[in-house]
Parts: C-alpha cells; structure tokens; sequence
C-alpha cells in the first residue's frame, strides 16, 4: 500500500492544503530553529541553479560536487528543512532528497528504516512540498527529488512537475524507471525546467550505458555496485574502471552513489575522476538514530564538513 500519498492522492495543484500534515508528536526542535522553518509569505521558491549549471560552475573552479541524500520527515519535516539548510551551510553542491514510499526497490536498510519511521509519523508529499516551499528560498544548493515511479503517476506526470516546480525543485531522480519508459516523463521535466537525472549500473552494457547518458539530465548517476543502498567497508576498485567507461560514452558529468560513507571514500572516488559524489545512508542514519534532531543536525553538519574537506 503506499502510505505516503494516502491522504493527498490526486490533488491537483491549487487544492494542496496550505498547512502541511506534520506528526502529532511532539517536535524537540528549539523554538529558534522552528521559527527559522516557518514558511516566508514574502518569498518565493528561489530560482537557484540547476544541476547542469552548478556541475559547470565546478568544472571551471575544478571542483567535484558534494552531494548528500537524506529522508524527508525522519526524524520529522522540521528536521528535514533543518537539515537542508544545515547541508547547504557546509558546502554541499545539490541535495538529493528522497520521498519515503512503502516499496522501495533499491534502498538498503537504513534507507528503509528511515522511510518507515518518516511514514509512521505520516509524512506525505503536500508536507513535504509546503516544506520545501519555506526552505528553498533559503538553500545555496539545488534541491533534486528522489522518488519512485508510483507516486508520479497517481498524480499525473505533469501535475507532479508542475508541484515540484512550484516549490523550487531543479531536477528528480526515479530509479525504478527503465530508459524506455523515461521519455514521457523527460518531455514533461524538460517543459517544467527540471532535469531528469538517469541512473547507470555496474551491469549496464556499454551501448545502453550510452544511451543512459545521452538521455540524462544535469548528471549520470553511477551506482557503483550491485545491490541496494548502504554504507561498506571500502569502495570497489571497480568503480575506477566503470568511471571511465561511462567517460568514453559522455562528456556530461558523472556522480556516483552507493557505499561511499567515509571521508577518505569520497576523496577516493573524486581521484578517479568522478564529478560528483552522492552519500545517502550514513547522511540517514545520523539524523534517524541521534537521541535528539540537536544531536542529529550537530553530527549531520560535522559529518558533511568532514566530507567537504576531503574534496578540498
Ligand atoms: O545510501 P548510499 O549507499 O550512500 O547510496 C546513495 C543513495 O542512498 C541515494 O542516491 C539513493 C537512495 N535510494 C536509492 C535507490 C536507488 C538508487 C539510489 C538511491
């Protein structure tokens, strides 16, 4: 069942209520930071930049982009837009943030976790919406949506774009949606200005890997190994190589994801030419297993900074 669009299916655009669904429980966030969330009448979602922008404005500084993946509403939406803004702080370059959904194919366990936990509090997606509509403005990063197919279609493609759009969303991830099928949801991103970031895989064969690439939007997404989400030990000297395939089939930027949790993972990694690096489930597990979201964003933002400084 998918929980999280339970009380918001087929909304369109104008019957979004303008108070968002937030959990009955009690929110430990200090009285200054739910402030700052508090949504600005006064401004609109801020027209940052794109991800094919921000990865240009990096290659000519020669830097690779720092990008977090985190799980909106665990420990609960006023975290989440804490979060955000704690990422953007310490230097990241876009943020991936992902929608909990009930069947989630490739997430790993803490990602899992983390999903289940933000839809028991019942997160869904108008919340998350009307959140990011408060913090984009405040956000130095683009903001890139992580969701599975399901939801965008229960909506309708277009409505689903014209949403994001409106609250200042620049580009969305959907990994269950094989090239084939990515053409009518790219038509509808292109019209709504959002780039459609595809995913390519250890096991994708080089003229599809091609193909993959010529069709993504803002970056091809490499996972860099088989299986789900998740931190391991060490990253696969694979990676190297599939870093290099994809690089004689695209001169668009590459960022990779999976297993990459450490400091000296991510300087590895951009030594072996990525663009871009994506770290999700240690980012999750910060935040979803702190005693307190303090504790959680104090840890996220020594974490993240950790993390920048290995690509400095
Ligand atoms: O959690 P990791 O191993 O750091 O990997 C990034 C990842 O979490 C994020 O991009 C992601 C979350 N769920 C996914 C499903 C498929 C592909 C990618 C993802």
């Amino acid at each position: 069942m998918d929980i999280a669009f339970k009380s918001s299916r087929f909304l369109p655009l104008n019957k979004i209520p303008s108070m968002p669904v937030f959990s009955s429980r009690p929110c430990k966030i200090s009285v200054s930071q739910s402030k700052r969330f508090a949504p600005m009448a006064a401004l609109t979602a801020s027209p940052a930049v794109g991800l094919s922008e921000t990865f240009n404005k990096l290659r000519e500084q020669g830097k690779v982009a720092l990008i977090p993946y985190i799980t909106a509403g665990d420990p609960d939406l006023s975290t989440t837009a804490e979060a955000l803004k704690v990422l953007s702080t310490c230097g990241s370059d876009i943020i991936e943030l992902g929608v909990p959904y009930s069947d989630p194919l490739a997430d790993g366990p803490v990602i899992q976790a983390a999903a289940t936990r933000s839809l028991a509090r019942e997160t869904n997606f108008n919340a998350i919406i009307f959140m990011l509509k408060g913090v984009i403005p405040e956000l130095s990063c683009p903001i890139s949506l992580f969701t599975y197919y399901n939801p965008i279609l229960k909506r309708g493609i277009e409505n689903f774009m014209m949403i994001i759009k409106d609250a200042g969303v620049r580009g969305l991830v959907v990994p269950d949606v094989p090239l084939e099928e990515t053409e009518i949801l790219r038509k509808e991103a292109v019209k709504y200005n959002i780039e459609l970031v595809l995913l390519t895989t250890p096991t994708t064969p080089k003229d599809r890997m091609k193909n993959i690439a010529e069709a993504s939007e803002g970056f091809v997404y490499l996972v860099s190994s088989v299986g789900v989400t998740g931190t391991r030990t060490s990253v696969s000297g694979r990676v190297q190589t599939l870093l290099e395939k994809v690089k004689e089939v695209t001169k668009k930027p590459v960022a990779v994801g999976f297993g990459i949790s450490k400091p000296e993972h991510v300087k590895q990694v951009a030594d072996w030419g990525a663009d871009g690096i994506i770290i999700g489930s240690a980012m999750v597990k910060l935040l979803g297993e702190a005693q307190s979201p303090e504790e959680g964003l104090k840890e996220l933002e020594n974490f993240t900074k950790s993390l920048k400084s290995a690509l400095s």
